[in-house]
């Protein structure tokens, strides 16, 4: 039997499996997923070895059921997974907006959890914040934060709290990325090679990311500890100030718990 099946193999998904992988706490023949289509699950086979169906009874055969859908597929496909689940089978939801009442009346299942990962657990550098039903084990609980961990940092927060967690950690790389992009357009304008301009601007975010949580300092007395008195950096945040970019940023993250919470 599979120890981890994927309802769904798109883009969180195959950010899950290479992570795990990279990590080795399952082998890829532990792994099954299902799809759509057929250029998907080839695709998934071709890159990480897994097992591979269109057939979603066979990915929740696993003993641990990864919901990887969309939000809006979750109802139609639950209730086709359904009679093919086990009283044992742990079901974990990756979406937003889905509550543990609500995966445990759709599923007929006790036992689910809810995660919301983000896609650097493609590289080990996942954010996941993690609600673990309370039909769950203790051992229940170990293998799903063992396989969690596999692919970043975790914590387990209150329920309340998802949507939160989901606008700071799940949609907030999009974000950061477009925040690259355009930290990279403007080394270009200057005369940088783009994919230099990448680096550059990548590696600062990486940094400044560790700084915050390596520090143990305030990230404004980090910002102020950037801005030399009459230097440059001041009249980037000057600008950036006049253009609203916290402002912008928090609303965006607002947007998100708004939209979370229609689901
Ligand atoms: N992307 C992200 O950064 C994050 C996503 N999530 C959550 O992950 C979940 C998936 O999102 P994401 O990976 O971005 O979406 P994608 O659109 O990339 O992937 C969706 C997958 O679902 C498959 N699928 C569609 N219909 C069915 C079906 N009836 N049976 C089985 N599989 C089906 C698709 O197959 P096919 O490819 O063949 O069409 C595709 O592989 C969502 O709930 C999202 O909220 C959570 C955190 C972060
Ligand atoms: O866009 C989404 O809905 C998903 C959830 C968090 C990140 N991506």
């Amino acid at each position: 039997m599979h120890k981890i099946g994927f309802l769904g193999c798109g883009n969180m998904a195959r950010a899950i499996i290479g992570g795990i992988l990279a990590k080795g706490i399952v082998a890829p023949g532990e792994i099954i997923a299902s799809a759509r289509t057929q250029a998907t699950i080839d695709a998934a086979h071709e890159r990480f070895g897994i097992d591979v169906t269109l057939d979603n009874a066979e990915a929740c055969k696993a003993s641990v059921v990864f919901l990887a859908v969309k939000p809006q597929m979750y109802e139609s496909v639950i209730a086709e997974a359904a009679p093919h689940f086990s009283s044992e089978t742990v079901l974990v939801s990756i979406a937003p907006g889905k509550t543990l009442a609500w995966l445990s009346d759709a599923s007929g299942l006790a036992k689910v959890v809810r995660l919301m990962p983000n896609t650097p657990a493609a590289v080990g550098e996942g954010m996941t914040s993690v609600v673990i039903g309370k039909g769950c084990s203790a051992e229940d609980a170990d293998l799903v934060l063992e396989i969690v961990d596999s692919f970043g940092k975790s914590e387990r927060i209150p329920e309340h709290l998802m949507d939160a967690a989901s606008a700071a950690a799940g949609c907030s790389p999009a974000y950061v990325y477009m925040m690259i992009e355009a930290m990279a357009d403007a080394a270009v304008l200057e005369g940088m090679p783009r994919a230099q301009a990448y680096r550059f601007a990548a590696q600062a975010v990486v940094g400044a990311g560790k700084m915050v949580l390596e520090s143990g300092q305030h990230p404004g007395a980090l910002k102020d500890a950037v801005c030399s008195p009459g230097g440059t950096t001041i009249e980037g945040v000057r600008t950036l100030e006049a253009c609203g970019f916290r402002s912008s940023v928090t609303e965006a993250l607002i947007a998100t718990v708004d939209k979370a919470r229609s689901l």
